[in-house]
């Protein structure tokens, strides 16, 4: 099964409501499509969100990468040299990982077709359904008070609530959410980070005085500040998740071996995919460390295969998965069933899409 061309297109999907974090406001999922295509016919799909402040990737760098380097790198390869077409992306640009998750994706959805099982069996196959959160957009605590009763209606038991605004009203929007949605579900924070590292301290431990039964913290302080980082876990009792701070497995045992993390949230987007993850994985498993797998503002394609890679692994036991359920409308079709909070998987070949609607090709 050789590389025959590969193709690249938009998507524009609009949200539910307006997606806000403390980096940023999003009212629609504007991602880029990758369709790689074989001499036998088969055609695996990938999918690049545009999230520049977080990875650095603009729709104009994604598809520049893709076009100018990544593909010339690969053309001709044989889906069967997974390992070999990895390296030859590795080294084809540095960075871009965005643009790179979105070709990996794709080629692994082939590589599932080429052996004909679903990718979550050839990934480790540990089970078939996840339960993933929901995200509630940084607002007025009364607002976020009124997010959060909606999504439990529509099913949902864990919310990853995004702080990091403003520390005095952070704390009012935990304790006005944590009112109004009583203990039986459960609260993760992200502060996606928005506080520095003594305000972040003292923001966690008020919110742990208050008994408002935090599951974790997620990117508390700035991307660079590892040191900071290792300040919050180490005076708070509520786990802290490293997001934006991991992006490679270097990254990733770099947090480990300094010890500034309880979690890490792996998102495809930030290690250039599939390949990559599976390596974090196995670095989380040797310091006996569990994982989040995350996503950004992403739809069904790119999902679907952190869908497949948390179905395969078990060191992966925190789902955020939510992307497609922030989409006012489902333009794929094929994959994953995303119901309720629940996510189960089909046994189709590779990620099992069958096509994708309202494309704007880009060749
Ligand atoms: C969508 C997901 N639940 C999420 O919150 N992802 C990111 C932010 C993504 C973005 O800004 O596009 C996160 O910080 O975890
Ligand atoms: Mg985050």
């Amino acid at each position: 099964m050789k590389i025959t061309n590969i193709r690249v297109a938009e998507i524009s999907v609009p949200l539910k409501v307006p997606f806000k974090t403390a980096l940023r406001t999003v009212t629609s999922i504007e991602d880029i499509i990758v369709e790689v295509h074989t001499d036998t016919g088969n055609i695996g799909y990938g999918e690049a969100p545009p999230t520049a402040v977080i990875t650095g990737d603009t729709k104009g760098s994604i598809v520049g990468a893709i076009n100018d380097y990544i593909s010339k790198s690969i053309m001709g390869m044989d889906i069967e040299n997974i390992e070999g077409i990895m390296k030859k992306i590795d080294r084809s640009i540095v960075k871009n990982t965005s643009a790179k998750a979105a070709v990996d994706i794709a080629l692994y959805d082939l590589y599932g077709q080429l052996y004909n099982a679903p990718l979550y069996k050839l990934l480790g196959g540990h089970r078939k359904e996840i339960t993933t959160d929901i995200t509630i957009s940084v607002n007025e605590p009364e607002e976020m008070a009124k997010d959060s009763l909606d999504a439990i209606k529509r099913g949902f038991k864990t919310l990853k609530i995004k702080v990091g605004k403003d520390p005095l009203i952070d704390i009012e929007r935990m304790k006005t959410i944590r009112k109004a949605v009583g203990y039986d579900i459960k609260l993760r924070i992200d502060a996606n980070q928005g506080w520095k590292p003594k305000e972040a301290v003292r923001v966690l431990r008020k919110m742990e005085d208050e008994g408002l039964e935090i599951e974790f913290v997620e990117q508390p302080v700035e991307a660079h500040d590892v040191e900071g980082l290792k300040f919050v876990r180490d005076n708070v009792s509520i786990p802290v998740l490293a997001d934006e701070s991991v992006f490679s497995p270097k990254d990733a045992l770099y947090i480990l071996q300094q010890g500034a993390a309880d979690l890490i949230n792996i998102k495809l987007m930030k290690t250039g995919g599939l390949h990559d993850a599976l390596k974090i994985c196995s670095i989380a498993e040797i310091y006996g460390t569990e994982c989040m797998i995350g996503c950004m503002l992403e739809s069904k394609v790119s999902v679907n295969a952190a869908v497949h890679l948390a179905a395969a692994k078990s060191v992966i036991t925190k789902i955020d998965l939510d992307g497609p359920f922030l989409c006012s409308e489902d333009t794929i079709e094929g994959g994953s069933t995303f119901e309720e909070s629940k996510i189960t998987l089909n046994d189709e070949p590779g990620l099992g899409i069958k096509k994708i609607n309202g494309l704007k090709y880009l060749d």
